[in-house]
């Protein structure tokens, strides 16, 4: 942890410091404020020090949509206040937590504060909640909305604490819930009338202790699942083990004292230029738009650039090189340093492309030769300079310290910001060897250094990149919907006007700024307003869990019966409940619906219900580590083999060459596998394993921490005495384990996948239809496999899978090849599969051969319900 220097002052005038006591007054007074305030007006960083400063006693949490704001922010804060992260203030994001119990200000994923909410209803432990860039519409951000609402009621309703246990040994009652709603371009009026009406009827007498003990059918479950509708029993109360707060459910007429507060003014003025006429191909202009601005406009000035995911960035990165490298004079080339920003890529990755270069000496580049990736690095100032990249965000055992601060522990290890790995003293001395050597031959300074920030939506809100003086916007994003069926579908689209400000917003944050707009102004007025709530378009299977799992849907525990910001369509979350259902999550059992401990357990895993029943299947079936692997690496959501045109060919050999002949799953195992033996002891090392193969070293990294974390939840859950039980009674093992010890390892994980990707299946039709049909629709859709396959029509003609590189615990050899179609034991007749992904044509990307008894055997009720 970097020891605590002094405060960094946020700057003079920032807005809301002269709104303090009007704001703070007007949250005294009521339940709920809603913060409207221009982008970088200070909303993020300095409420929650003047609420501290009014209330030392006070415990919030701040609820981000993304983790890279979370982190970001949070760093940010307690570097103004001159503390250590993970004191007072504080960050929690899936798989990484930055807090202790001093810790008062908590910044934390809106999806992390959900599966609080499942364990803790009232959100007791916190006297505010601040929920951040409201206007998003992101799915987990709608529901916590409508479960802080619920929270705020509950605890109005309590009586007036006593400081003390509360009665009958109850926990103590913590007192009202203030809650903030912050955004520069949120509906404040929806937002303002939702928290001042008082929940529907349904809600009311909601989540008494035995509503989740016996808890009574959905009218809406009953009707899709084919069940007759229950008379509901009224059972005598008695409180539910564990709840921290048995209070009674909001009564009727109970909204809450809503007040508003707008934050007038920004600090320093943006202006957006736009493109004359609409652009080709946005990534293309992009680079050229960045090299323009490096020519045109005078150092110092950064440029973040909005692109749409990983491997688009990745390949940016790379074609700015390249073109810089060919059309710029060698010093001017030589100062323009491309970073990618995205979610998957580890801490000291993001802090590179967040944090400033480093002052003095710093910002000369140098092939630093990183042990693990061999990647290159901006120097770090190598004495007397204090501030190194990663101290801010990410400083724990991964700190660099080779600038000769730091905790002794720490001294002799520096962190790889390509890879995020931890560099070794030999290799860090002969790193600062190197960069002495390039620095003496340069003519540039560090302020001569221009960043360019490729980056995804995840710098759109909240987070300031310290240089930033330029942003080129592409105008797109990309969006998750789902099918009918629930199998999730990846595309394109355009931003809303609200995105476009946000990200023009980026600009001025630290001075006057410019936006370039890749798109015209027309196609800016064609644009919606506002994001679409994700809710009414994604899957809704994750969040009808949660609620269940919460007991907030009223006394007949149906999801449509919840106090949603807006509703989704009932028939959305009905087909939820279906796939639930189909997944084993959730229970008709005698005309009612429970949550199992099955789904109880899904609930618990910090990945997509299909991820979260195959690891949950692997472990009655003995096989959870490859499954582990193929999860991981799906979960750190980014590029697995080097991106660009010049890595290409690499690639593509490095993928045959790890082929699986079942599919991608066990691919993807076999490099997680193989990198870690190449990591461990003895092993080659994990950069020369990945340049060898043309991996991407910072997802496999990011991939290796995910499996770490759910491995050691997996082992968790699968010691409690609830899933032994779940295990006993063959909940998930029909046949038993004498038939698993027959079944070979590849057949293990396939049956896992099929258990788990209930919905997410295609059929191969042949004859004039030619492709995957996807099963589990109302209407057929058809899609090819995705060309980065390894069951792709092209991987399967050159003659599919060979034996994996790393071998590993695949067991590739012994095999056998699934059912085919094509007569000639290679295409596979069904399979199951990640995501749709949608450009001129559908794909199935990461597809698995299953056989289609298994998707019987497993979901055969869901299909057949659907299909009905
Ligand atoms: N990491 C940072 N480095 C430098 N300056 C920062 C940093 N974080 C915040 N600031 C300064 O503090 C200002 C306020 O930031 P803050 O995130 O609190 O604003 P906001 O109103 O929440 O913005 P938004 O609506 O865009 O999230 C920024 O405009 C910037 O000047």
């Amino acid at each position: 942890m970097s020891t605590p220097s002094s405060p960094i002052h946020p700057g003079q005038g920032l807005p809301i410091l002269a709104h303090g006591p009007s704001i703070l007054g007007a949250l005294d007074r009521a339940d709920v404020l809603v913060l409207s305030g221009e982008t970088g007006s200070g909303k993020s960083t300095q409420l929650p020090q003047l609420l501290l400063a009014r209330h030392p006693d006070a415990v919030m949490a701040i609820s981000q949509p993304r983790r890279v704001a979370a982190t970001a922010v949070a760093a940010r804060v307690a570097a103004e206040r001159g503390e250590p992260l993970g004191g007072v203030v504080g960050y929690a994001v899936r798989f990484d937590e930055r807090c202790s119990p001093a810790t008062q200000v908590r910044y934390a994923t809106d999806g992390l504060m959900l599966r609080e909410a499942v364990g803790d209803p009232t959100l007791s432990r916190y006297t505010h909640v601040l929920l951040d860039e409201v206007h998003e519409r992101a799915l987990a951000t709608d529901v916590l909305v409508a479960v802080v609402k619920r929270a705020a009621i509950l605890r109005r309703q309590l009586p007036e604490p006593t400081g003390g246990e509360g009665a009958a040994g109850a926990p103590p009652n913590p007192g009202p819930l203030k809650v903030v709603l912050m955004s520069a371009t949120a509906d404040v009026e929806l937002l303002v009338r939702y928290f001042s009406t008082a929940p529907p009827p349904a809600g009311r007498d909601a989540p008494t202790a035995d509503a989740a003990a016996s808890p009574s059918p959905s009218a809406v479950a009953s009707e899709a699942l084919g069940v007759a509708s229950p008379v509901v029993k009224k059972k005598k109360k008695r409180p539910r083990p564990g709840s921290p707060l048995p209070v009674a459910a909001p009564p009727p007429g109970s909204g809450l004292a809503v007040a508003r507060h707008h934050v007038r003014g920004r600090q320093y003025p943006v202006t957006v230029l736009y493109a004359a006429d609409p652009v080709a191909d946005y990534l293309d202009a992009a680079v050229t738009a960045a090299l323009q601005v490096h020519v045109d406009q005078p150092v110092p000035g950064d440029i973040l650039v909005f692109l749409t995911g990983a491997d688009e960035i990745d390949a940016a990165v790379e074609l700015l090189r390249a073109r810089a490298g060919r059309l710029l004079e060698r010093s001017d080339a030589r100062s323009l340093l491309p970073l990618p920003l995205y979610a998957s890529l580890p801490p000291a990755a993001q802090a590179r492309a967040l944090l400033p270069l480093p002052p003095g000496k710093g910002g000369r580049r140098s092939a630093h030769g990183c042990r693990l990736c061999g990647g290159t690095e901006v120097v770090a100032p190598d004495g007397g300079g204090r501030q190194t990249m990663g101290d801010l965000v990410h400083d724990g055992a991964v700190r660099a310290s080779r600038s000769g601060g730091g905790a002794a522990a720490d001294a002799d290890t520096t962190t790889c910001s390509e890879c995020g790995g931890r560099v070794t003293a030999a290799s860090a001395a002969a790193f600062a060897a190197a960069a002495a050597t390039v620095s003496a031959g340069s003519s540039r300074g560090s302020s001569a250094v221009r960043k360019v920030i490729f980056s995804t939506n995840v710098a759109e809100t909240s987070v300031t990149i310290s240089g930033v003086r330029y942003v080129i916007d592409a105008g797109v994003a990309k969006s998750r919907t789902t099918t009918p069926s629930g199998a999730d579908i990846l595309r394109v689209a355009p931003i809303s006007r609200a995105a476009a400000a946000q990200r023009a917003g980026r600009a001025g944050r630290q001075a006057a700024g410019v936006a370039y707009r890749l798109y015209s102004e027309a196609a800016w007025a064609r644009m919606a307003p506002r994001p679409v709530a994700e809710l009414a378009s994604a899957d809704l299977a994750p969040t009808v869990l949660s609620l269940l799992a919460m007991r907030v849907c009223g006394p007949r525990n149906d999801p449509t019966a919840f106090d949603y910001l807006q509703p989704p369509k009932t028939a959305a979350v009905t087909a939820a409940l279906e796939r639930l259902v189909g997944l084993g999550a959730v229970a008709v059992t005698a005309g009612s619906l429970a949550v199992t401990p099955m789904g109880t357990a899904m609930a618990r895993l910090p990945v997509r219900p299909a991820h979260a029943r195959a690891l949950l299947e692997s472990v009655a079936l003995d096989v959870t580590a490859p499954l582990l692997s193929a999860v991981a690496l799906l979960a750190a959501d980014g590029a697995v083999w080097a991106a660009g045109a010049a890595a290409r060919a690499a690639a593509d050999a490095s993928r045959r060459a790890f082929a699986h002949p079942t599919g991608d799953h066990l691919t993807l195992a076999a490099v997680l596998d193989a990198y870690a033996a190449a990591a461990g002891e003895g092993g080659e090392g994990a950069g020369p394993f990945c340049k060898r193969h043309a991996l991407n070293a910072r997802t496999l990294a990011a991939a290796t921490s995910v499996r770490a974390q759910l491995a050691g939840l997996l082992d968790t859950i699968s010691r409690e005495p609830h899933w032994v039980g779940v295990a006993a009674a063959g909940g998930v093992l029909p046949g038993g384990a004498p038939a698993v010890a027959a079944m070979d390892p590849a057949e293990r994980v396939r049956r896992c996948l099929a258990a788990g990707y209930v919905g997410a299946a295609a059929s191969w039709r042949g004859g004039a239809v030619r492709a995957y049909v996807l099963l589990g629709g109302a209407k057929p859709m058809a899609a090819a496999v995705h060309p980065s396959s390894v069951l792709s029509a092209a991987a399967l003609a050159r003659g599919g899978g060979g034996t994996p590189a790393g071998g590993g615990a695949s067991g590739a050899a012994a095999a056998r090849r699934p059912a085919d179609d094509d007569g000639r034991g290679r295409r596979p007749r069904t399979v199951v599969f990640d995501e749709l992904v949608i450009t001129s044509k559908a794909y199935l990307r990461s597809v698995t051969a299953v056989e289609s008894g298994w998707l019987v055997e497993h979901g055969g009720d869901y299909y057949r319900s659907v299909q009905a």
